[in-house]
């Protein structure tokens, strides 16, 4: 999404194309694509509405520190999620058990997006397979459910809940898309979504196999 600033038209296509760019020829995960992408998708939640916001905050504080681990001096280690965790494993600047000397570490942050985009795959796969009259708002609450609200407590369930309830209808969504005609939509979502996939697995099977899906 090189060029795009917040003046241009939105465009969800352009979004998921920067995680389709994510991986690698060795199937690595570029940091700098992942936090773009994820930059991209908070642009279109915040134009839905101020009643996104509480999540939008956690979204981009997030990115943040990413992005300052980037910009820091060890900047060329958070190049891709792989050569994060080694060298964040290898340096012991993880908190493995109990949050401790290292709250936001890039391995723990990385990991709240990395579930979020679980979130994502299966939001956008039910509004790929929807009928014209589904509502967004329980397409949307079904893959929260499945997914994200597992790791979240009962008042930020809530808050998330009613969130979604503003959401608008499926016809509205996908004019924000600002992707064409229904059909158009369906067939960008059917492109990008086993990208993300590849994106989301690749992540999923590096953190289980260092044990680190659930670090606190
Ligand atoms: C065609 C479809 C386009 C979809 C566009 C979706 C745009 C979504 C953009 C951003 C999604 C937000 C990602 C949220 C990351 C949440 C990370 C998280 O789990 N944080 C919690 C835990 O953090 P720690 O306390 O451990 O540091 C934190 O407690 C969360 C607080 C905020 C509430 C998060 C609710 C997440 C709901 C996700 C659904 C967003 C719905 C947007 C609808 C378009």
């Amino acid at each position: 999404m090189a060029g795009s600033t917040d003046d241009q038209e939105f465009c969800l296509r352009e979004v998921l194309d920067v995680f389709k760019s994510c991986l690698t020829e060795n199937k690595e995960v570029v940091i700098d694509n992942y936090v773009a992408g994820w930059r991209g998708l908070v642009r279109f939640m915040n134009s839905l509405g101020s009643v996104f916001s509480f999540i939008s905050k956690d979204a981009v504080s997030k990115i943040q520190v990413m992005v300052n681990y980037r910009n820091g001096k060890n900047g060329e280690q958070y190049a891709t999620i792989q050569s994060m965790v080694t060298y964040e494993l290898e340096s012991e600047l993880v908190d493995l058990a109990k949050r401790g000397s290292f709250p936001e570490s890039g391995c723990r942050t990385l990991l709240r997006l990395h579930r979020a985009l679980r979130w994502l795959q299966l939001f956008l796969e039910r509004l790929r397979t929807s009928a014209a009259d589904s509502k967004t708002s329980v397409m949307c609450a079904d893959a929260y459910n499945e997914s994200l609200a597992q790791h979240h407590p009962w008042i930020v369930r809530k808050a998330a809940g009613v969130a979604f309830c503003a959401l608008p209808g499926r016809a509205t969504f996908f004019e924000v898309m600002n992707v064409g005609p229904p059909e158009q939509v369906v067939a960008m979502l059917g492109d990008a979504l086993p990208l993300i996939s590849e994106v989301y697995q690749v992540t999923e099977d590096l953190y289980a196999k260092h044990n680190l899906l659930n670090l606190p």
